[in-house]
């Protein structure tokens, strides 16, 4: 993925961040950090086009959000909120509306109950009401569906801030080493994009790392190589 120049503001004139410039290849996993309200999220949002642009240009396999269109791109890449989505019942509602996307159909699907037993979830958790979900809950049973759609970049916003650490042991350890298969039975890893507050978490996952900080009121940016931060 190639982000040339990126820019979000809000509104007409209030930039959260400019002329952001990174290159990410399958199979890296780049933290995200900086402070609270920093534009964290934003970033993400913005890499997942749910957002608009002020400037700038994304690029997957050399092809824009334009050249792939909208529902293509978005299961290509995937931004995956901490919390569940308001419309659906239960996980499996939610997975079955997911499902049902014509840019899904495309793709094969993965069993998403089988992922979450990986992160220590039951079965019985798929049907019940989110309501009657534990937030840590929720966060796997997002991730599951997440991982079952096979997407190229996986946008994670803080994936195990409601998890303890036996369970966001298994998230991280799956995570760091997940590979998909395409419809042609080729093995690809994704690109991963994770927001943490956690340095020890950094430590354990990150390949990269995407910095924000604010200097003078402005935003500024480090991207590098993990091992190549001082
Ligand atoms: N829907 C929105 N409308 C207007 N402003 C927003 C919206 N969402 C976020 N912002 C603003 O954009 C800025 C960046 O927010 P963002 O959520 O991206 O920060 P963050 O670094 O992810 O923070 P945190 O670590 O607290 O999650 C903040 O000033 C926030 O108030």
């Amino acid at each position: 993925m190639l982000v040339e120049n990126l820019c979000v503001a809000k509104g007409a004139t209030d930039v959260i961040f400019e002329h952001v410039s990174i290159e990410a290849k399958p199979g890296d996993l780049v933290v995200v950090r900086g402070p609270s309200g920093i534009g964290k999220t934003t970033f993400l949002k913005a890499l997942a086009h749910l957002i608009p642009l002020k400037h700038g240009k994304i690029t997957l396999n050399s092809q824009t959000f334009e050249d792939y269109g909208a529902a293509d791109w978005r299961t290509k890449v995937l931004y995956v909120p901490q919390r569940a989505p308001t419309m659906e019942i239960s996980p499996t509602s939610y997975f079955n509306r997911i499902k049902s996307f014509k840019s899904q159909k495309k793709r094969k699907i993965l069993d998403p109950v089988e992922i979450g037993k990986n992160f220590g979830l039951d079965e019985d958790i798929w049907t019940k009401n989110w309501s009657q979900l534990s937030g840590g809950e929720i966060q796997r049973v997002v991730l599951s569906i997440a991982l079952s759609t096979q997407p190229e970049v996986l946008l994670l916003d803080e994936p195990t801030s409601a998890l303890d650490p036996h369970s966001t042991e298994k998230v991280e350890n799956l995570l760091t080493k997940i590979e998909f298969n395409d419809n042609d039975g080729m093995i690809y890893k994704p690109l991963i994009f994770w927001i943490t507050h956690d340095d020890l978490q950094e430590q354990r996952i990150a390949t990269h790392i995407l910095r924000f900080e604010s200097v003078n009121n402005k935003t500024i940016y480090a991207y590098r190589a993990y091992h190549d931060f001082p």
